[in-house]
């Protein structure tokens, strides 16, 4: 990994923060190996099942050549992996980003297969990836790549296969893309229709209501379980915010409007300090436009070392994996981390937390918001229903209810964390499956 002074989409010059040269040595897949094992200890789970999770069913690899404005051709890898799918067709984000490789696609799809069964949805694990930065890319050229991963996706996915949808670096605009690639190819075969083989649509072209802000959305109510748990008043709390991409600028919004402020915020080009709080609103079209939150006006500049030793009640990562090391924990000075992020605090990061006291959301419980209104989204394609916004709100607030409740319940019943408590739960449910279908007769 180069450590050399880049310039950002916005112009200025930033160095990559040290946390992107950690993310590449850090190994992902064995982190969530590690949570799998807790937990399978925790339930007792029958060793065959441990084996057959510990590694993904198929592996896709795809190296594939896209035409540049400049007439270039450039050789792009793409991954595919599908975890697991004794609950249902593999379920997981295309993720576009210049660090994207198989360890971390493998443990994302994974994660994908506990979070799936957590919430009870007929849906297993996967997940997706291409590696490049796709703020060096033009618009054109953003298309042409996705049209041709799909393309060379080909039948590896489907509506009842494996059901993308977006991830960091993938918006609504990339899932019609998608889909429109996946129509005229492999689905032109299909005499019916083939809207779900991609979730996070447009609501134009099939999407749902609610699924843009759904990820933030499930996090908001998950953090209003634990507030009234905790007897914790949202309205006037604070909040610092890591990533303001589609998961941390709503889920600000949406807190705001239960009265909390966000006083800090960061990206890849650097952190923001305001202890008036940001507009949320006018942040998050800030960053529309400009692709990042380098030049919005209204806040001081500060250090990633000075963003985690500010002083708020919450703090969510909505950025990437392994953000909060044994530093990070140490130096932060909130009573609640709510994870955002997939894999946000290393193992060495949680521990120290723990210890000190501060709460921890787990993202495969807290993030879950998204994957369940990508589900409902596909039952609407099928049935060819559309349903409220207040209809997806409602139900996706007791589905996170629910989880949120079974998860506090494991917890506390076999004294653990809330993290192998959440695997636990969804270890139970794939568990129960294979017992009934008698795999090994
Ligand atoms: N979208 C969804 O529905 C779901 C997403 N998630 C998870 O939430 C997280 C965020 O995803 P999403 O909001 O969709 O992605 P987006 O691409 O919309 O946003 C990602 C944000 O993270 C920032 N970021 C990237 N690298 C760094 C870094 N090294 N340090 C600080 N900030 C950084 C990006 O800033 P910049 O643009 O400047 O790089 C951007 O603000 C991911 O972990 C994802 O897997 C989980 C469940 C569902
Ligand atoms: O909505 C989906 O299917 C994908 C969500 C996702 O990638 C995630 O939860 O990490």
């Amino acid at each position: 990994m180069d450590n050399q002074q880049t310039v950002s989409t916005a112009g200025s010059v930033s160095v990559p923060p040290a946390s992107v040269e950690k993310h590449h040595k850090y190994e992902f897949f064995k982190v969530v190996q590690g949570y799998l094992d807790e937990a399978a200890r925790v339930i007792d789970l029958p060793e065959y099942i441990k084996t057959i999770l510990s590694q993904p069913k198929n592996e896709i690899i795809i190296n594939f050549p896209v035409k540049m404005d400049d007439g270039s051709i450039r050789l792009f890898k793409g991954y595919r992996v599908q975890h697991n799918n004794l609950l249902g067709p593999y379920k997981g984000g295309i993720r576009y980003h210049e660090g994207v490789s198989l360890d971390d696609v493998k443990a994302l799809a994974a994660m994908m297969t506990w979070k799936c069964a957590l919430m009870n949805l007929p849906l297993g694990g996967g997940k997706g990836g291409v590696k490049f930065d796709p703020n060096k890319v033009s618009r054109d050229e953003l298309q042409r790549i996705t049209r041709r991963f799909f393309h060379a996706l080909g039948s590896n996915i489907g509506p009842d296969t494996d059901i993308p949808a977006p991830d960091v670096g993938t918006d609504a605009k990339a899932m019609a893309w998608a889909m429109d690639t996946y129509m005229n190819t492999v689905g032109s075969l299909f005499r019916q229709s083939v809207k779900g083989v991609v979730t996070g649509k447009p609501v134009a072209c099939g999407g749902t209501l609610g699924r843009e802000k759904a990820t933030g959305q499930g996090l908001v109510y998950c953090i209003q379980e634990w507030a009234e748990e905790r007897d914790f008043q949202l309205g006037g709390a604070t909040l610092i915010v890591q990533g303001f991409g589609n998961v941390g600028s709503f889920t600000s919004l949406i807190l705001s409007r239960l009265g909390a402020s966000t006083i800090a915020v960061g990206d890849h080009t650097g952190y923001l300090y305001n202890p008036e709080g940001f507009n949320p609103h006018k942040l998050q079209d800030y960053v529309k436009k400009n692709r990042s939150i380098a030049g919005y006006p209204g806040g001081k500049h500060i250090s990633r070392e000075e963003f985690f030793k500010i002083k708020a009640d919450i703090f969510i990562p909505a950025a990437l994996e392994n953000q909060v090391g044994i530093d990070e924990a140490k130096a932060l000075n909130v009573k609640l981390v709510a994870e955002g992020a997939n894999g946000p605090c290393s193992p060495e990061g949680e521990r120290i937390l723990i210890d000190r006291g501060i709460d921890i959301l787990p993202d495969v419980l807290a993030n879950a918001g998204g994957v369940t209104v990508s589900y409902y989204e596909w039952v609407q394609n099928k049935r060819s229903e559309h349903w409220t916004l207040e209809e997806v709100d409602e139900r996706l607030e007791k589905a996170m209810q629910r989880a949120y409740r079974e998860v506090v319940e494991v917890a506390r019943q076999k004294k653990c964390s809330m993290r192998v408590a959440a695997y636990a739960v969804a270890l139970q449910r794939i568990a129960a499956a294979y017992g009934e279908r008698d795999i090994f007769p």
